[in-house]
């Protein structure tokens, strides 16, 4: 019998380690946004441009009494319960502050809800919409995006 490649072998299992460490991580990102979404969902049919916009030091996510942070109404994309990875592409997009369009659906479209917007052109609707199904692609299918 053919003695197994002992360095190859280790290779093997550090990758399978890492791409366990990686998905479970990636599950804890996700039931930590569930539960931001789920805890400061905004009232259905409400407008989040009413409520005024978080400061831009306020602190974001979970919060150091175990509550989280609001999200509508927010006026930054870091500001929103979307994962790391959407965040850092958008600042690499250099992509910082909302569009109305994007502060007045993102947070409904965050947390489930069908969202009917219209608003002129270049206003920002792509990303709008892009978002959210970014989250839900995520979520569901567990892309490394
Ligand atoms: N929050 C933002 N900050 C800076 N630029 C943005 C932001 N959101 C979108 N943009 C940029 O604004 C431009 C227009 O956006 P977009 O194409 O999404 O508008 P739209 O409302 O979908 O337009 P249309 O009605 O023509 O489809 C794009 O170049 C996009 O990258």
């Amino acid at each position: 019998m053919r003695k197994p490649n002992s360095k190859e072998f280790h290779k093997k299992q550090l990758r399978k380690l890492r791409s366990k460490e990686f998905r479970k991580k990636q599950i804890d990102e996700i039931n930590l946004l569930n539960s931001w979404i789920q805890s400061q969902k905004p009232e259905s049919g409400s407008n989040p441009m009413s409520v005024p916009p978080l400061p831009n030091n306020s602190p974001v996510g979970r919060l150091a009494d175990g509550t989280f942070s609001r999200y509508a109404g927010v006026a930054r994309f870091e500001q929103l319960p979307i994962s790391k990875n959407i965040k850092k592409a958008l600042i690499r997009s250099k992509f910082v502050s909302m569009t109305d369009i994007q502060r007045a659906s993102l947070p409904h479209a965050l947390c489930g809800r069908d969202v009917l917007g219209a608003s002129k052109t270049g206003s920002g609707k792509t990303l709008a919409f892009i978002i959210p199904v970014s989250v839900v692609l995520i979520s569901v299918f567990g892309l490394g995006a």
